[in-house]
């Protein structure tokens, strides 16, 4: 007899291709894309704006259909949006008409299989402490700042307990220290769950993929955006900030992203001086 030796991945996006149809045709986004992810693991996606990060994440979370290739989650194929995948945009998506706790305690409600109310509003509590809320639990979404609001939406996002936990750019609109803050809750918030939630983040800031990830996929510029590398991120956990930025593997990997997604025009104006002189 022979054994199947080869070890189901978790999460497996294999030869992923999306295309849109436009106006003007066929429009191919992502292409080639393989990526295996193990449960528990904490995944950036980085790359220049229209590269297809979004796309991917919106493959894996079900609301965008392949056109080539699967997504399969537990051996399953993707087929549409699921309980065992939460989501975080970077718009908040709070419901206005729903006071801090209701936004979390309904979310709850909705997506845990048991009756216990009581069990339910202890989640809701926790979670709530857990990133500072606990004391506005009462105000709406309008009363509060937007770190607050994405405070909330990632609690939730935990609170209703997902495998896989989908963050699209969930910390692009905040300023440099309360994105900070963030980054340490969400830890504490993986930590919590014992390390074994899967996170897929999109994001812009190359800082954050290091500090936050195990591996940071680096895309090719679209359109056919494929993988372009996959940085491994050895840094110890748990990460303190201060610690973490100045270890020399971290500064490493800060030069190699630099390198491949910043073009030297957007960080070097030395030409600009030398025509000014030469005038
Ligand atoms: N529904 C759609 N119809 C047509 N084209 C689309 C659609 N969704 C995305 N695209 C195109 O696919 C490409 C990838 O878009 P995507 O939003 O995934 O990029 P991104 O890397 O997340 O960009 P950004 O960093 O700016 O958010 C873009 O050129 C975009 O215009």
């Amino acid at each position: 007899m022979q054994l199947n030796t080869e070890i189901m991945s978790y999460l497996k996006i294999e030869d992923l291709e999306i295309a849109f149809k436009t106006p003007k045709g066929r429009y191919v986004a992502v292409q080639n894309i393989n990526l295996d992810v193990d449960k528990g693991e904490i995944i950036s996606i980085i790359g220049h704006s229209g590269c297809g990060k979004s796309t991917i994440l919106n493959a894996v979370a079900g609301m965008v259909q392949p056109t080539g290739g699967s997504v399969l989650l537990n051996g399953k194929k993707v087929k549409g949006p699921g309980p065992d995948r939460g989501i975080v945009f970077q718009n908040y998506s709070l419901l206005p008409w729903l006071c801090v706790y209701q936004n979390i305690y309904q979310a709850v409600d909705a997506a845990l299989k048991t009756e216990d109310k009581a069990d339910k509003h202890a989640r809701v509590e926790q979670y709530l402490k857990m990133v500072g809320l606990w004391d506005h639990r009462e105000k709406y979404p309008k009363q509060i700042s937007g770190g607050m609001k994405q405070r909330v939406a990632i609690a939730r996002a935990f609170a209703i307990d997902p495998e896989v936990l989908l963050l699209d750019e969930p910390f692009g609109a905040l300023d440099a220290l309360t994105k900070s803050s963030l980054h340490i809750e969400l830890l504490k918030m993986w930590n919590l769950t014992q390390r074994s939630k899967t996170i897929i983040m999109v994001t812009h800031d190359i800082e954050e993929a290091i500090f936050l990830s195990d591996r940071i996929v680096v895309m090719n510029n679209g359109p056919a955006s494929t993988i372009r590398e996959i940085e491994n991120v050895h840094l110890p956990r748990p990460r303190n900030k201060k610690e973490t930025v100045n270890m020399p593997e971290y500064k490493v990997i800060r030069e190699r992203l630099l390198n491949l997604l910043v073009d030297k025009v957007v960080i070097d104006d030395s030409e600009l001086y030398k025509e000014e002189q030469a005038a």
